[in-house]
């Protein structure tokens, strides 16, 4: 299928983003920069009718991950995927610097299968809540990965129609994890959202678009948009049984014209770094401080850690905050100033201070459900709060948090310098980059925990 005359093209980005989508001409507002025909698209409707049935059926990301897994180039090979395969020759060859690849490694050499060494060390230079949230991408891989395995095997012949040799040398998929996560992450850092389900929230509408995937991630600069397509205009998913989807148009930003040369770049979505590193491997960088998104931290680990120091009082405030939807993604914020604790993280720690220490021992609680009562009101705005000790309880408790946060982070970024001038210095081409993006997770830690007791000390209202 031919993709429209752009005025686009990829090009290597003078930073570290890799390619980028670059002007061929100067280009007024919101006009279209390229179209792809919807059967050029890769996704579950373009990839459903070559693949045996199974149910339940394969999501999107399983299914597109599959095909990319099948069709990985290979230097032994001329073969490629007769239906993708140019697409598919130009997608990154490795994701060696993407930190899931680092977990997944870690989890087989602490089996003894691989030398797990730079990996190791990178990962425990993690800041807690990329640790966490990490964990978080890790199962959703490893969940997919044996969901395509079972497939697999199930359908070896599908294997038999490999073009990636590691995959249809009659072994079957079990030795291919690597192949699978070089897939699987193609899926999470390129994938765009696209209409193929009839629910518009449906976490399957989603495709892989040549050219567009070349985009880069702004929080700064004027950003192209997808031209609405017919499904979404008439809010449908295209017809049953057709063997594409819509084409998909990409305009230039709505309120300014680009200049023959100039990047284009996409939205990502509204995310903060930490999210942005565990899903993209990148982070937005701090000279791009305020609208960049740079100041927004979820600092979630170390809330859950106060709570579960209080055992089993602890545990039980924790089953209150989770039927109540108040349990974990914890922010703090620069901006809007004064710099803020997010409303989820007062209402939690309102909670916490409502049964203050020494009492471990919900039974020991005889007012309980009077406790429990306030605390509902003011977490539903009905009060404004629960009572003025509750308060300076709760402001010191989140002085101390973010004492402990700036504390940590000050002393990581010394430790972060050391360690990479010592073990990391030869570990690889990218570690200066990574130790770019790690330094700057924490800087970020430092600089939120400070701007918030800033705002404590000035008295302000959260
Ligand atoms: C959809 S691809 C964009 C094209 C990619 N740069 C390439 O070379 O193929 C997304 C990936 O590009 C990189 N990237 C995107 N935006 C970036 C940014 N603002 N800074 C650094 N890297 C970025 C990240 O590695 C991310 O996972």
């Amino acid at each position: 299928a031919n993709i429209s005359e752009t005025r686009v093209q990829p090009r290597k980005s003078q930073d570290e983003s890799g390619y980028g989508m670059y002007a061929l001409q100067d280009i007024p507002p919101s006009t279209p920069l390229f179209t792809v025909p919807g059967i050029a698209l890769l996704n579950s409707i373009t990839l459903r009718k070559h693949y045996p049935k199974t149910k339940p059926g394969l999501t999107n990301t399983q299914i597109i991950a599959l095909h990319l897994f099948l069709h990985r180039p290979s230097s032994g090979t001329s073969k490629c995927d007769p239906l993708f395969g140019p697409y598919i020759a130009i997608l990154p060859e490795d994701f060696d610097a993407h930190p899931l690849t680092w977990h997944v490694k870690q989890a087989f050499s602490s089996e003894g299968e691989i030398n797990g060494g730079a990996e190791a060390t990178f990962l425990s230079l993690l800041t807690p809540s990329v640790s966490q949230d990490l964990e978080r991408a890790s199962k959703a891989f490893h969940a997919d990965w044996k969901r395509v395995h079972d497939y697999l095997t199930e359908n070896l012949g599908v294997c038999a129609s490999a073009t990636n040799p590691r995959v249809s040398d009659g072994t079957g998929p079990i030795k291919s994890i690597w192949d699978f996560l070089w897939a699987w992450l193609n899926v999470n850092t390129r994938c765009i959202y696209y209409r193929v389900k009839q629910n518009r929230s449906d976490p399957n509408n989603l495709t892989l678009c040549p050219i567009l995937d070349f985009a880069n991630h702004s929080a700064v600069h004027p950003t192209t948009w997808p031209k609405s397509t017919r499904s979404e205009v008439w809010n449908v998913a295209p017809p049953r049984g057709k063997d594409h989807g819509d084409d998909f148009t990409l305009l230039s930003p709505p309120d300014s014209a680009v200049k023959e040369g100039d990047e284009l770049f996409l939205r990502y979505g509204h995310h903060t770094n930490q999210f942005l590193f565990v899903e993209y491997g990148f982070v937005n960088p701090r000279t791009r401080l305020e609208s960049s998104g740079f100041g927004d931290i979820d600092i979630s680990p170390v809330v859950e850690a106060l709570f579960m120091d209080r055992g089993a009082m602890g545990q039980w405030l924790k089953t209150v905050l989770e039927e109540e939807g108040y349990w974990g993604n914890w922010t703090l914020h620069v901006s809007p100033a004064p710099a803020h604790p997010d409303y989820r993280l007062t209402t939690a720690l309102r909670l916490l201070d409502s049964f203050p220490s020494p009492v471990s021992d919900i039974s020991d609680v005889d007012d309980r459900d009077e406790r429990l009562n306030t605390w509902r009101e003011a977490a539903n705005g009905s009060r404004d709060a629960i009572s003025k000790s509750n308060e300076t309880r709760c402001r010191r408790t989140l002085e101390r948090i973010c004492r402990g946060i700036a504390g940590a982070a000050g002393s990581q970024i010394g430790h972060l310098e050391n360690v990479f001038a010592q073990q990391l210095a030869d570990a690889s081409g990218w570690s200066e980059y990574v130790k770019g993006c790690v330094r700057t997770l924490w800087q970020e830690e430092e600089q939120v925990a400070l701007a918030v007791l800033e705002s404590i000390k000035m008295g302000a209202e959260f």
